[in-house]
């Protein structure tokens, strides 16, 4: 019994209207697989009936071996599934951001210091130990997206569902979010836009469109580009492609 995660011929509604349609799909471990697809084609809305934030119409969702048609039966087994919202302020609502990280493994009967250094432990895996004793709410985006993810790691859980984890990343934080991902032992499903970061980091891949999820080629190849760049500096430093006054001006 290798699957994590196996949705069978699921169809979702949001409001009365079909979102997801005859869905299924299977996760066993060690796999990172990616969905990919348009705006509004249901991805979100597929990792939420993973972890059954959205109940299906019809067809069966099964988690670790267990069918799950009921919230008792959910509830027993989110804590074995990670999930980075796609917006993280619906992931942080302690005061701190060393509260908002352990919260999660002191959910799960960590004592209060086993949480604490669970928490820090993440954070600094992630390069944003500095960050623990800020209000979370200040934090930048892309600060705010690697304490939500420390907050899930932390819990070390078996499964990651991944929305959109690199939006709003810079590329330092980005190489630390990739390296930590990579290191993960866990599966992954990964939503994303990001075409690099899914070539780069999914075994498998799958594209959802109109509701229907069908398998999908991943791969890469060398672009030529040419394109302008933006070079800042300051305006009286000397730099040698420093737009030049118009001719008979100097
Ligand atoms: N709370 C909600 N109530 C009703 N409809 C919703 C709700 N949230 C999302 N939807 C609708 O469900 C559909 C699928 O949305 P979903 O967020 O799953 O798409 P997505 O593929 O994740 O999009 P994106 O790439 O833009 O994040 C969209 O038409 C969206 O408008």
């Amino acid at each position: 019994m290798s699957d994590l995660v196996a949705l069978a011929d699921v169809t979702v509604s949001r409001d009365g209207t079909p979102v997801l349609r005859d869905v299924s799909l299977v996760l066993s471990a060690g796999e990172r697989l990616a969905i990919v697809g348009p705006n509004g084609a249901g991805k979100t809305t597929l990792l939420r009936t993973v972890v059954g934030l959205q109940r299906p119409d019809r067809g069966s969702v099964r988690l670790f071996g267990v069918d799950c048609a009921h919230e008792k039966q959910f509830r027993l087994l989110r804590p074995r599934i990670g999930f980075l919202f796609q917006d993280s302020d619906d992931q942080l609502f302690c005061p701190t951001v060393i509260e908002d990280v352990a919260f999660g493994p002191l959910n799960i009967g960590c004592t209060q210091a086993e949480a604490t250094a669970r928490a820090q432990r993440a954070l600094d895996e992630l390069g944003v130990g500095h960050l623990a004793n800020r209000v979370s709410h200040r934090l930048s985006g892309g600060e705010k997206r690697l304490v939500c993810l420390a907050g899930l790691v932390a819990m070390r859980p078996d499964v990651l569902l991944l929305d959109e984890p690199t939006n709003g990343i810079d590329e330092a934080n980005g190489q630390r979010l990739r390296t930590a991902l990579k290191d993960f032992a866990g599966a992954i499903i990964l939503v994303s836009h990001d075409a690099a970061f899914v070539a780069d980091f999914a075994s498998r891949a799958m594209i959802l469109e109109a509701g229907r999820l069908a398998p999908a080629q991943i791969h890469s190849h060398p672009h030529v580009h040419t394109h302008a760049h933006v070079h800042p500096h300051p305006a009286d430093a000397a730099a040698p492609d420093r737009p030049r006054p118009p001719p008979g001006r100097d």
